[in-house]
């Protein structure tokens, strides 16, 4: 064995490739759209490396094209869960020992392979999955998946430089162990990458895990599985367990040697699964790390001041790329009312250049929500608004689920800044918007500050130095992520780190050295060489 100490390559962002016509990369992308829309795959759950068909199955469906079935999957319940927590623990015996170049090697060549021959494949599926179009394919499964790998790889060689001192006499080395037990991922439906993350980040600090995706993002999810298989990842290591979360999360969270959650997905899900591992402290070897990033009630704010055409553009972006389903997507805007009649000239002739419809075709800008459910849900805030004397829709607002689960970019304007699409969650394609009277400034910005339960992304706008300052000032616990004359959306690893607080999660920032701190638990050794010989100190001898 080696006992060298490498270096790590510095950190660089994946290229963001443009698909141009005729490009290279644009004819692989609809080869693989074609081949994977050729098969009806079978899903197994994957533990120890066994392929477990148990029958019990769902169907993965095209959200667009709602009548294709691109895959059957099999669910796991608690029998598989009592199999995947056996394998992970045996698994362990071996991958907590490997040095950890060799774990970090694995999923160096996951980046290589999702960076090059993997590209198209993971794309094609995200597309077909989750009705990305390519561009949001391309920065989510090519390039947030890619730099998650690498950096992460990168976060853990400058954490495990972290060194305590020594003085003469002694020696002191902190060895960054990991968790002990088995941590348990689950991931949502809207980020290839996130899914990716979720089991990764706490694999390559030497931890086992249980990766349960959401269920309808099966299909990319797998994909990914069987790209780390490809890179090399030892068998049980991640257990691929896809399933019903209340069947899944009730049988993992019941077991002794649960040691972490890394999740991603609504406030709900998470509030629940920590009372589980709260009222169960008891049970459990360890304090189990609860990892969280959850929902979003994210902002513009605009100040008088602001460049109304960059504000057009970043609340288009911001609220309707992939549909409003990012978790950083803006929900609710503030306007002051003297640029109103502008911002609202411009939304409207903009949105009606809109293209929506198949991601395959590449001309579209946005493509279906996830899935009826999600499609329900959504509809249902559009209805509220509509019947209400206190809301108007000045665009959009038609829903559409014949062929796929369309709903329109959809813009609401309210009079009330606490009506209710001001402040929940819809996680769809609808911004509400409250104008405010310009020297109403400071009183909106508090408003703004406690209108919601969230703390995820916001964004101000303006060009009056004074007030953004006294923007970000005010806003200081409104988000983890805060943009200055940009839209909300849109984090990159390694140059914005992401997460947020209050009920948007615990804030530990997803691709960076403050989420892998929380997948290792370290342990300090001093050596002395000075050895005492006797009890007594030498101020104590008369
Ligand atoms: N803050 C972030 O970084 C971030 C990123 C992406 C998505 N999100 C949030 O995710 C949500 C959308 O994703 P979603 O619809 O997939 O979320 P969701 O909460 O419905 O599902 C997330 C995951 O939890 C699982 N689950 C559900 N019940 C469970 C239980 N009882 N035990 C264990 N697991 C269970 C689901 O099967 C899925 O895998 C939104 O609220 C969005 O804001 C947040
Ligand atoms: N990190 C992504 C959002 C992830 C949640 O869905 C962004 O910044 O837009």
């Amino acid at each position: 064995m080696s006992n060298s100490m490498s270096k790590v390559m510095e950190f660089e962002n994946e290229k963001i490739l443009e698909y141009l016509p005729g490009s290279r990369e644009r004819e692989e992308l609809k080869k693989a759209l074609k081949d994977l829309k050729e098969e009806i795959l079978e899903i197994p759950l994957i533990i120890g490396g066994r392929e477990i068909r148990t029958e019990n199955t769902g169907q993965c469906i095209m959200p667009h094209d709602n009548k294709k079935v691109i895959a059957k999957y099999h669910m796991a319940d608690e029998a598989e869960v009592k199999m995947a927590v056996n394998a992970a623990l045996e698994a362990k015996k071996d991958w907590e020992r490997l040095p950890w170049e060799h774990r970090a090697a694995i999923f160096m060549r996951a980046a290589e392979l999702a960076s090059g021959s993997w590209r198209a494949k993971l794309n094609a599926a995200t597309m077909l999955c989750q009705s990305k179009t390519f561009i949001q394919a391309e920065i989510d499964s090519a390039c947030e998946l890619t730099d998650f790998l690498r950096y992460n790889v990168r976060c853990l060689y400058e954490l495990y430089g972290e060194q305590p001192m020594s003085l003469k006499g002694s020696w002191n080395r902190t060895e960054y162990r990991p968790l002990e037990g088995f941590v348990f991922a689950v991931s949502p439906f809207n980020f290839t990458a996130i899914g990716c993350n979720l089991a990764a980040a706490p694999a390559i600090s030497g931890n086992v895990v249980l990766w349960k995706p959401a269920s309808n993002a099966v299909y990319s999810a797998y994909m990914v599985f069987k790209l780390l298989q490809e890179a090399g990842l030892p068998d049980g290591v991640i257990n691929f367990i896809p399933g019903k979360g209340g069947n899944v999360g009730d049988a993992v969270l019941a077991d002794e040697n649960l040691a972490g959650i890394h999740f991603t997905g609504s406030t709900e899900v998470f509030r629940d699964m920590w009372k589980t591992v709260g009222n169960r402290l008891d049970l459990y070897r360890t304090f189990p790390r609860l990892v969280g990033e959850t929902g979003g009630k994210n902002y513009i704010f605009a100040h008088s001041s602001a460049d109304v055409e960059a504000l057009t553009a970043s609340i288009i972006r911001g609220a309707f790329e992939y549909q409003g389903q990012k978790c950083s997507a803006a929900s609710r805007g503030y306007i002051p009312k003297s640029l109103w009649p502008e911002l609202k000239g411009r939304l409207i002739e903009e949105l009606g250049t809109i293209k929506a419809g198949n991601v395959e075709d590449f001309n579209n800008f946005m493509g279906a929500v996830i899935d009826r459910h999600s499609f329900n849900a959504i509809k249902g805030y559009i209805d509220y608004a509509r019947d209400s004397v206190e809301a108007e829709i000045i665009s959009g607002g038609n829903c559409d689920d014949s062929v796929g689960y369309f709903i329109e970019p959809t813009v609401i304007v309210v009079k009330d800044p606490h009506f209710k699409t001001m402040e929940e969650e819809i996680f769809g394609p609808v911004v509400t918007l409250y104008i405010y009277e310009d020297k109403a400034f400071e009183d909106t910005l508090e408003l703004c500050g406690k209108t919601s339960q969230y703390g995820l992304t916001g964004a101000i706008f303006g060009r009056d130095r004074y007030a953004l300052v006294k923007m970000e000032e005010e806003l200081m616990h409104t988000a983890g992520n805060f943009y200055i004359n940009d839209k909300p959306t849109g984090a990159v690893v390694g140059q914005q780190p992401f997460g947020g607080s209050r009920a948007s999660g615990t804030n530990d920032k997803a691709g960076s050295k403050l989420n892998m701190l929380r997948w290792i638990c370290p342990r300090v050794i001093k050596e002395n060489f000075d050895y005492v010989l006797d009890y007594r100190y030498e101020n104590n001898i008369e």
